[in-house]
């Protein structure tokens, strides 16, 4: 069967991969449509590039899609399923650097660490901390529960934060998807790790803004389009909200010219979060060859999206 796949995972696959597989390896996105008809199995790694979904439309012969990202908002979901593709992500794959990334800028927010760079920069010795809050005793409110919430919530308990968490069917502690509005007004810290889907665009707005705390801090590790943006550039101008601290953004890369870059209460992470490691691409790998056993006598494979619910 032929699989085709990305060259960068090649030295971890190349020698491991069952006989029955016949790999065609892919370098660019250019490569990768040229390729994309004659792959059965596909694995494409090409996120919000146009040419990721054209290989996805050439690939007609596809019968399992891989990436590993963790987000599938950017792919045809509906169109995989008619054609009864079955579609794996990288879900876990990178939750804990992702989370390692979330806990960084939200103690670099709360100490002002910008401000001791830009202090050290400027040969300038400061006799006050220039952040004065404190993550032990705050609270967070998680919202979405899955690998990403779960690092993000083990390592802010480490902090002492108090943590709330919200995922899509309340239980074991967690609330369920309308649970949480109108609480908003006890959080320090309003923390996405949520699938960009239907149900979540535009998730927090104007209004939530407004309930939120004035001095809570809104974290988007997720995806862009689950907030509002122009509502959340208008809460930050007018200091309604205490600040964001935003790694997806709308656009992506952001104009130069974008107010994110300049409101000196956003903090910008270029959704580099998530960018695949050394050690993620070798889960990445290791994930893929377990799913080939699966697929090969027709079983559930590891992290596979239920296409329905977009993640
Ligand atoms: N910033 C980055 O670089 C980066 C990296 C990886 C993932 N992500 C984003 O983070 C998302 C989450 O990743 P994950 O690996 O933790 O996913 P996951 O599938 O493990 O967890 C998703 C969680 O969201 C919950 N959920 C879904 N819909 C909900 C709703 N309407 N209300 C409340 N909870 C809901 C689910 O119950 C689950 O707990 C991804 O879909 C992706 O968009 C971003
Ligand atoms: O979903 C993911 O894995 C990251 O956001 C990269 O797109």
């Amino acid at each position: 069967m032929i699989a085709v796949l990305p060259e960068h995972i090649r030295p971890m696959l190349q020698d491991r991969l069952p006989d029955w597989i016949e790999p065609i390896w892919w370098s660019d996105p250019d490569n990768l449509v040229e390729m994309a008809p004659q792959a059965e199995i596909g694995w494409f790694d090409l996120h919000l590039k146009p040419p990721a979904l054209r290989s996805v439309q050439l690939a007609r012969d596809l019968r399992w899609l891989n990436t590993s990202y963790s987000g599938v908002d950017w792919l045809p979901l509906a169109d995989l399923e008619a054609r009864d593709v079955l579609l794996t992500c990288g879900s876990n794959l990178t939750a804990t650097q992702v989370s390692e990334f979330a806990v960084m800028s939200i103690l670099a927010f709360a100490k002002d660490y910008a401000a001791l760079v830009r202090a050290q920069d400027a040969h300038e010795w400061l006799s006050v901390p220039p952040g004065i809050r404190d993550l032990a005793g705050s609270r967070a409110l998680i919202l979405g529960y899955g690998a990403i919430g779960r690092a993000i919530a083990r390592a802010l308990e480490g902090f002492g934060v108090e943590v709330s968490v919200v995922r899509s069917k309340a239980g074991d502690g967690a609330m369920g998807p309308d649970e949480w509005q109108d609480q908003l007004d006890s959080f320090d810290w309003v923390v996405l790790a949520l699938p960009g889907t239907a149900d979540t665009a535009g998730l927090l707005g104007a209004k939530e803004f407004a309930a939120m705390k004035r001095d809570a801090v809104l974290v988007n590790f997720a995806r862009a389009d689950i907030v509002d943006q122009r509502a959340l550039i208008e809460a930050l101008r007018e200091r309604r909200v205490g600040g964001a601290i935003v790694d997806t953004v709308d656009p992506e890369p952001l104009p130069e010219d974008h107010p994110f870059w300049s409101l000196e209460n956003a903090h910008v992470t270029m959704h580099l979060s998530g960018i695949p490691t050394p050690a993620s691409q070798q889960r990445a790998a290791d994930r893929f060859l377990r799913n080939c056993e699966h697929f090969r006598v027709g079983e559930k494979l590891e992290a596979q999206v239920d296409l329905q619910r977009g993640y």
